[in-house]
């Protein structure tokens, strides 16, 4: 545990120096030929996914079929969710669950172990739907279960988890581009994904003056994701990409486009041929900023191995198997401040 541990919060990424990430802008793709069943349109897509996931592991994607209005009245319900007032929220807060459901508050990340403070931000989390005798959640799986979800407003549940479908396909689809785009066969990753550690935040950062960061007016500390993927949307601008001469390269919000980005579970999984970028967001928007991020991870039990188009005699594996649940479990707890507590209740 200690080594996965030690390899999983990677921050002073000095290898890193020595990598691809000398960019100045984030790439785009459309992703509509993954849509449609003509395997040349799909291979071309992987191609320029894998491309930029290479370089720079950061992509704008349109052509995913979400329509923009989903997007507006799922930030609309979270702007009435976050102005609740805190006692309500409290309610579903996720250091009494005690599992990775529910109200993030204020305090409650803290991303950058080397930054004072922790994040600006209060969040919701979702994941994949279970069934309440689900036998995952019933042996006290914390990734694992049925949702939770605040009565108010009653329209939070229906645009939610219609918002989480959505992009959970789209993230399907994602994982047959990144399976091309690497030359394996398009469903590789199909039967690791069959039970998904599929995670969706919805997080709320309040106006913040701008004034110079000072690491405790941060709305999320620098970092990089954890798990194979990231899909986000923004209501705002804030979101900050850091390339390898150590510039921050601003990432705003493009009309149509999700961000995506690769995880570390994804660069461990292809030998560090995918790269996880380091990222933070400072709301300097002058207005409250909703941001989506949903979180691709395969399922608890797969085992994270290198896969065989990413190694040969000169390119031998870096990193021995781990299984997905212990990279996801072991990574939320350097990050939340309710494992930790959860930790020290033991
Ligand atoms: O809000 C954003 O734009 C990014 C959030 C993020 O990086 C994260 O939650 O991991
Ligand atoms: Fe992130």
């Amino acid at each position: 545990m200690h080594d996965l541990q030690a390899n999983t919060r990677n921050l002073d990424r000095h290898d890193q120096a020595a990598r691809r990430l000398d960019f100045s802008e984030i790439p785009q793709v459309d992703i509509a030929g993954l849509r449609g069943g003509d395997p040349a349109a799909a291979a071309a897509v992987g191609a320029a996914l894998a491309e930029a996931m290479e370089t720079v592991g950061f992509v704008y994607v349109t052509g995913h079929g979400m329509p923009g209005s989903q997007l507006d009245a799922t930030f609309e319900a979270m702007a009435r969710y976050f102005e609740r007032p805190e006692a309500e929220k409290a309610g579903l807060d996720i250091h009494k669950l005690a599992r990775h459901r529910g109200y993030v508050p204020f305090e409650g990340l803290h991303a950058d172990p080397h930054e004072g403070g922790a994040d600006l931000q209060e969040a919701f989390e979702l994941g994949l739907e279970l069934p309440a005798d689900d036998p995952d959640y019933l042996a006290g799986n914390m990734m694992y279960g049925p949702n939770v979800w605040p009565e108010r407003p009653a329209e939070f549940r229906p645009v939610l988890s219609s918002y989480l479908d959505g992009v959970h396909a789209i993230g399907r689809l994602l994982f047959h581009g990144i399976a091309l785009g690497l030359g394996l066969p398009k469903d590789w990753f199909d039967d690791k994904i069959g039970k998904p550690m599929i995670q969706l935040r919805a997080i709320h950062y309040p106006q913040q003056p701008p004034r110079e960061v000072d690491g405790r007016h941060i709305g999320i500390g620098a970092h990089s994701d954890y798990e194979c993927f990231t899909i986000l949307a923004a209501s705002q601008p804030g979101l900050q990409v850091r390339n390898r001469r150590g510039e921050w390269i601003d990432a705003p919000p493009l009309p149509g486009a999700f961000i995506i980005n690769i995880g570390d579970c994804m660069e461990r999984w292809t030998n560090g041929r995918l790269v996880s970028t380091v990222h933070r967001v400072i709301n300097r928007s002058g207005a409250e900023r909703y941001s989506l991020a949903f979180f691709f991870g395969a399922d608890y039990e797969a085992t994270i191995e290198c896969l065989p188009t990413c190694q040969g005699p000169d390119n031998p594996p870096k990193y021995p198997p781990v299984k997905a649940g212990d990279w996801t479990t072991s990574n939320i707890k350097a990050a939340y401040t309710y494992r930790a507590s959860e930790d020290a209740r033991r």
